[in-house]
């Protein structure tokens, strides 16, 4: 099933996967220089409140929502204005102490985790929503502004920001990462949705990617330097203002769901709705396991199969049209039990019950915690590619639901392990690197939407090559030359 190459990267690698992990784990390379004077000149910015060294904040700070293990920093600071950011990035490079920005905690590949101990900079204080441009579709936000809060604030203007992982994450988090979601098919990622960031350099500069206050749809002025700091992962400068994209709430709604006997069966109608060139606002899919555990976890009576749930935006003029067609497309594929959802709360429950997916898929082991994986491949290879990535889990007998934003070739398994068990936890971290590795075989990306953080350095590497990574490592060293932005992370 795989490549030539890939086999024989296998091969020399399956031995090898184990120290992979060991290494990530490992002790820090360099030493950290947060002594107690540079604590007093951080105090000296941000006032003694806002710096802590207490256990507790450090370990709420040193770690995700991933399995990859905690790292602390030697300090937590909580800035409250883009001048305290400047100024502690400041004073880390000139003492190169490592700065690990801080959203909101909710990534999955250990972006936050202090590998070199260091100063974890939270930006949770600075929650100023500071423009909404209604007519202009777009908003500016300070980095504490989370994306839950702000579709509440948006509320009565019928605008709202539609990137939606499941978690209630910081806008400029998802910036950090490239997020997306469940609407990314129809709205985009962050990538397509950021139109200016203001960034804070390790040095202390500021600067706006797109030049001041400009907030424009499109533009040719330069390199996108945007878009180099969606997905930096923290590793390259600390976003203190994003200006987004916004869209029109749509008139009607509908959502829906229905199930298949085959993976190949649900993924045909998807690529022939996409191919329909029907605007689909969401198109998920869900395997069996996954199914059984959103019906313990979220209480719902589904059958369990192969499962699409799908999501029209639109006027009400045209959408029932929509629906019929993309209904007729279920039916030619041997879909069967369509059910519709209009109403807000029985919309609601549904999305809600699939943001919870990650912590469901536990609901299937007592005690065990997430391990979720995150490949994208061309859609025409999915159906190939979910089919050997189940045939993994059945070899490794191991429990392993899948969930995937098909509609953008995207796709997950949530693994629910103990952690103890480090058999199994093996096992798991073999089939994640396995799939990686058959979604780049396949023209596809070791990651769609989660990053690559600490988990997911090495399969960079094979995903771009050393001399993509290289230019991608000279890129961080003419913003980062003491390399003190959130270091271990992206690069091995
Ligand atoms: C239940 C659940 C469900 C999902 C997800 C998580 C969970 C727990 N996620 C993952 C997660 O929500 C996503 O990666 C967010 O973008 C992380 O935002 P945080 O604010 O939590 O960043 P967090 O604090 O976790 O930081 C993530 C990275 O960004 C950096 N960073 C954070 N703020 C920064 C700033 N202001 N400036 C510079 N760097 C900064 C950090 O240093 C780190 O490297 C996800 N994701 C997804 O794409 N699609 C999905 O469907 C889901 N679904
Ligand atoms: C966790 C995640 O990415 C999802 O639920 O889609
Ligand atoms: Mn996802």
């Amino acid at each position: 099933m795989f490549s030539r190459q890939v086999k024989q990267f296998l091969k020399r690698s399956s031995s090898t996967l184990w120290p992979y992990l060991q290494r990530n784990y490992g002790a820090p390379s360099r030493q950290a220089k947060v002594t107690n004077d540079f604590v007093s000149s951080l105090k000296s910015i941000v006032g003694d409140k806002n710096v802590s060294t207490a256990d507790a904040v450090r370990e709420q700070h040193g770690h995700d929502e991933s399995h990859h293990e905690i790292g602390l920093p030697d300090v937590v600071v909580f800035a409250e204005s883009v001048q305290h950011v400047s100024e502690v990035s400041k004073l880390c490079n000139d003492n190169v102490v490592s700065l690990i920005p801080f959203g909101s905690g909710t990534g999955l590949e250990g972006g936050v985790n202090a590998l070199e101990g260091g100063v974890c900079l939270d930006v949770t204080k600075m929650d100023e929503i500071i423009e909404v441009n209604a007519e202009d579709f777009d908003c500016t936000v300070r980095p504490g502004v989370m994306r839950i809060g702000l579709n509440n604030y948006l509320r009565d203007t019928g605008l709202f920001f539609p990137i939606d992982p499941g978690a209630d994450a910081s806008v400029c988090g998802m910036c950090a990462t490239s997020a997306s979601g469940t609407n990314a098919v129809r709205y985009g990622t962050m990538r397509e949705n950021v139109l200016n960031l203001e960034v804070v350099l390790p040095d202390g500069r500021v600067i706006d990617t797109a030049g001041k206050g400009r907030r424009t749809k499109k533009t040719s002025a330069g390199y996108n330097l945007t878009n180099l700091f969606v997905g930096s992962e923290g590793t390259l400068g600390t976003i203190t203002k994003a200006t987004v994209r916004l869209y029109g709430v749509p008139e009607k709604t509908i959502s829906a769901v229905c199930h298949f006997n085959s993976v190949q069966e649900a993924v045909d109608t998807v690529v022939q709705v996409l191919q329909c060139g029907i605007p689909m606002a969401k198109l998920e899919f869900l395997d069996d396991v996954a199914i059984e555990a959103f019906n313990k976890f979220s209480k719902f009576d589904m059958t369990v199969a192969q499962s699409l749930f799908l999501e029209f935006h639109g006027p009400a003029l045209g959408l029932e049209d929509q629906f019929n067609t993309v209904k007729e497309l279920i039916d030619m594929n041997n879909g069967f039990g369509l059910k519709t959802a209009i109403e807000a709360d029985e919309r609601n429950k549904l999305w809600k019950a699939r943001h919870e997916m990650v912590w469901a898929c536990c609901s299937l082991i007592p005690g065990s915690k997430p391990y979720s994986t995150d490949v994208c491949v061309p859609i025409s290879h999915l159906p190939d590619v979910i089919v050997k990535t189940k045939e993994m889990i059945k070899e490794a007998n191991v429990i392993g639901p899948i969930v995937g934003h098909v509609g953008d070739g995207n796709f997950h398994v949530f693994f629910p392990v103990d952690h103890a068990d480090t058999e199994t936890f093996k096992k798991v971290y073999d089939i994640s690197h396995r799939m990686a590795l058959l979604a780049m075989d396949r023209n596809g990306t070791c990651t769609g939407e989660h990053g690559i953080g600490m988990g997911k350095r090495d399969l960079l590497i094979r995903e771009l090559g050393e001399e993509g990574v290289e230019a991608m490592r000279q890129v961080k060293k003419t913003f980062d030359p003491n390399g003190i932005m959130n270091p271990g992370k992206v690069f091995c």
